[in-house]
């Protein structure tokens, strides 16, 4: 099924050839020997910091954080072990430090702050980020790197806090790998290797602008914004026609997540179709046809949005206001308070295994 050539796997994805690089080729002792001589510095300690630096650090690499002194962030990396002065240091200090400049920062932080932190990557060190962002909508953000370091991107497809519970169970996330510039000649080793000291599982290549439009645009799509709208749409279609809160929870959202998505998750989606009842088969192939034509115009529209940079505006504006934490607290308090989510609270205590 495969070629192996150095490390590298051509596979057959549905029929495009694409080339893969697994943590299997880069054993913990060739991981550190490649790292002896750097130090990681982790600037940024939420969701990816924590995953990513705790996976590095128990990979037994050199690995220090960068944050605000005394923030929460600050607070978050001392629960885990980072030790002032030690392992833990003011942002530009472990900048200074640092010899591979993990940016961890939130999108619109990296851009804030970019005026501090450029003049302190100089020759030799090797800038990397977990997101095109920063790089792809240059004119919004202004940051632009030094024509003198290597510019590399991990972009781990999923939560930190996965990236870490993964890790933890000896399993891997799924990330990809970009270079956006190549000084040394060894960027993109760098992004392999760095790929898998930071907890993932398998890498697949990319470049900035693909990795940051598809993710802008499957976070606020099936990922994130579209279940959370399709979910309350099933759910208050169920209520206005009569159905308790019980019945359109577990119709919608508990039987979806406990029972049905997993089984595409491990098998695909053909699999869980046929875990189901020839009645359900039926009417769901009949109708996803009809959701696919419906949502398609909203996909492209969102694409769109991403690519001509308004996501990106909104993103920056908003995330960069000092008070982006309790702003995004309070709509997020407003979804929890929603009937479907609380409806679920008491749904998820009645799991046997939840008492
Ligand atoms: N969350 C995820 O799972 C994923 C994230 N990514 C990417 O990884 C990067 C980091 O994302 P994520 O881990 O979610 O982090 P967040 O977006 O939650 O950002 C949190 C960090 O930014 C710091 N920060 C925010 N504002 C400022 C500021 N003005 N000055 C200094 N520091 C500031 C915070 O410090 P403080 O506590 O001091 O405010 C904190 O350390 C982003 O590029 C993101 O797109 C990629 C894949 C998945
Ligand atoms: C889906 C959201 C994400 O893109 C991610 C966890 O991959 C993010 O930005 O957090
Ligand atoms: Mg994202
Ligand atoms: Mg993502």
């Amino acid at each position: 099924m495969y070629q192996l050539s150095r490390g590298l796997k051509t596979l057959d994805f549905a029929g495009t050839k694409e080339t893969v690089y697994e943590r299997g080729d880069w054993p913990l002792p060739k991981l550190q020997d490649y790292f002896k001589n750097d130090t990681l510095a982790l600037i940024g300690y939420g969701s990816q910091g924590h995953g990513q630096g705790l996976n590095a650090r128990d990979n037994g690499l050199n690995v220090i954080v960068g944050v605000r002194k005394d923030g929460e962030s600050w607070k978050q990396a001392m629960e885990d072990g980072w030790v002032p002065g030690e392992t833990l240091f003011p942002i530009e200090e472990a900048i200074k430090k640092g010899t591979i400049i993990m940016n961890l920062l939130s999108d619109a932080a990296q851009s804030q702050t970019w005026p501090q932190i450029a003049p302190l990557i100089t020759k030799g060190k090797t800038l990397y980020f977990s997101h095109g962002f920063s790089i792809v909508y240059k004119d919004l953000t202004h940051v632009i790197p030094p024509a003198d370091v290597d510019v590399i991107l991990v972009a781990p497809k999923g939560s930190g806090r996965t990236v870490r519970t993964l890790f933890k169970e000896g399993r891997g996330i799924n990330s990809s790998i970009a270079v956006f510039q190549d000084v040394t000649g060894q960027a993109k080793e760098k992004a392999i290797a760095l790929g898998i000291a930071v907890g993932s599982g398998y890498l697949y290549e990319t470049t900035f602008e693909k990795e940051v439009y598809s993710d802008l645009y499957g976070e606020r799509g099936v990922l994130m914004g579209g279940i959370q709208g399709m979910f309350l749409a099933q759910y208050k279609v169920l209520r206005a026609n009569g159905h308790s809160p019980s019945e359109a929870f577990n119709e919608t959202v508990e039987e979806a997540t406990q029972s049905l998505f997993p089984l595409i998750g491990e098998k695909g989606m053909d699999y869980m179709y046929n875990a189901c009842s020839t009645t359900a088969r039926r009417g769901a192939l009949d109708w996803a046809p009809i959701f696919e034509a419906a949502n398609r115009p909203v996909f492209e529209k969102l694409y769109e949005s991403v690519k001509n940079g308004t996501e990106t505006k909104k993103s920056l504006e908003f995330n960069g206001r000092s008070t982006y934490r309790t702003d995004l607290a309070k709509e997020l308090k407003e979804i929890d308070e929603q009937e479907i989510w609380r409806a679920g609270k008491t749904v998820r205590s009645l799991r046997p295994d939840a008492k």
